[in-house]
């Protein structure tokens, strides 16, 4: 499907090159973190970083996911301080990255750093019905490692 962005930061297209899905099969695309300068992050702190692009997914059936990326967060703690971030489908703001530090050690966010990804999926949005019981199913209300552990 198309997807409709806006450029808020001149540097991206120019600089720094734009989203792109990095092979045929990638599931996503990288957003950079369009600060000024280097950026230091010290153990435990999050902070706000704009990515400079805008996009407008218009169609309810669909959302955004941004997420880490796996290398930044598993050999630098860097991850995301929502954990994840789901943009609306009518969201027309600067995509932005909240960025947690959760490692032990300083890390240094470079102007045009590729930061977290943005996945596109598909949503349902459903029409809520109040009822006074469920059909009866073999799982029930048990959960929580209800069914053991091996
Ligand atoms: O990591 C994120 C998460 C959200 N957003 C934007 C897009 C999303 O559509 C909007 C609202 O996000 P969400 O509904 O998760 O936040 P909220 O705290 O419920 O804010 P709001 O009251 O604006 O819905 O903020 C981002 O740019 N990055
Ligand atoms: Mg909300």
């Amino acid at each position: 499907m198309e997807l409709q962005y806006r450029l808020l930061d001149p540097r991206l297209g120019r600089d720094f090159p734009l989203p792109e899905y990095a092979t045929t099969g990638s599931a996503g695309l990288d957003l950079r973190a369009m600060v000024d300068a280097p950026l230091t992050l010290a153990p435990g702190d999050t902070t706000l970083l704009p990515t400079g692009l805008a996009i407008h997914i218009a169609d309810p059936a669909y959302a955004g996911l941004i997420l880490p990326r796996s290398g930044l967060g598993h050999k630098h703690g860097i991850v995301l301080g929502n954990l994840v971030g789901l943009i609306d489908s009518d969201y027309q703001g600067q995509l932005m990255v909240s960025c947690w530090n959760r490692g032990r050690d300083t890390f240094t966010v470079e102007p045009g750093e590729r930061i977290a990804q943005l996945v596109v999926v598909p949503v349902m949005q459903v029409a809520l019905r109040q009822v006074e019981t469920f059909t009866d199913t073999e799982r029930g209300e048990g959960g929580f490692g209800h069914s053991g552990r091996h």
